[in-house]
């Protein structure tokens, strides 16, 4: 059983993927970890992310390696722990240019596909491009959305901000890199045709698991 779950920031697909996975005894793989990783590796090497030629020929150079059990994930650069850097404002505001070179993607793609090949009894995938690039023959695929203005009010409240000023901010960052993430030409966010969208705006996130379990488990018994 392979899970894709795509969507925007802020539409609750790790925490829904996870808890998915933990519930049908599947692995889990955060590819957006993955994308933030190579972004942490290039800030810390100084490469000029402002030079897609320079991000191209230094995407092949760090190890990455992700953890699949969805009650512990993990993630490491050339052996270094990164789950916690890698989350930080500096790679979210640079992880939009670096995830657009086609080298990159290349790179990860492959790293991904091979995740999946691998894991014992079926694994969900999360992320941007999983339905309509990294995996098109996944058994399931969810596209997650919600409005702007929820998915802004949970980064915010993550971040312990919840003035108006700091979820302005917010909102505005996130719009930003879903712009960048949905207009770039390789393999943007995208919808797949076949995937089932669900509005979270309105759902908590219990609801929103039941209905991703109860999606899976339809495709399961077919
Ligand atoms: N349906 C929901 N209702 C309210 N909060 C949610 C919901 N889904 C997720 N969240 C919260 O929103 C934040 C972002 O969720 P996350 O799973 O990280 O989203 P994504 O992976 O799509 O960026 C987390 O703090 C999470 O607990
Ligand atoms: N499959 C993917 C996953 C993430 N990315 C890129 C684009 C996203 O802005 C960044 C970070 O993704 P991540 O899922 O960690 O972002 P959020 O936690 O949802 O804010 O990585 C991608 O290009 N393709």
């Amino acid at each position: 059983m392979i899970v894709g779950i795509d969507g925007p920031s802020g539409t609750g697909k790790s925490s829904t993927s996870k808890a998915v996975a933990a519930k049908l005894g599947l692995r889990y793989l955060d590819t957006g970890a993955q994308y933030r990783a190579i972004t942490w590796w290039m800030l810390h090497n100084g490469i000029d992310l402002t030079d897609p030629a320079a991000i191209a020929a230094a995407a092949g150079r760090p190890e990455i390696v992700s953890g699949t059990d969805p009650a512990a994930p993990a993630i490491t650069v050339d052996g270094q722990d990164v789950s916690a850097p890698i989350r930080g404002q500096e790679v979210t505001s640079a992880v939009s240019a670096v995830s657009a070179v086609p080298e990159v993607r290349a790179r990860i793609t492959a790293l991904q596909r091979e995740i999946a090949r691998q894991a014992q009894g079926g694994i969900v995938v999360e992320g941007r491009d999983i339905g309509t690039t990294v995996l098109p023959d996944a058994d399931a695929k969810i596209f997650l959305t919600a409005s702007e203005e929820a998915r802004a009010a949970r980064r915010s409240g993550e971040q312990g901000g919840r003035d108006a000023q700091s979820l302005a901010a917010t909102r505005q960052a996130l719009a930003r890199r879903d712009a960048a993430d949905s207009g770039r030409k390789t393999s943007p966010l995208a919808k797949a045709g076949d995937a089932i969208e669900v509005d979270t705006t309105e759902l908590t996130l219990e609801q929103v698991i039941e209905c991703v379990v109860t999606l899976i488990e339809e495709k399961r018994s077919r």
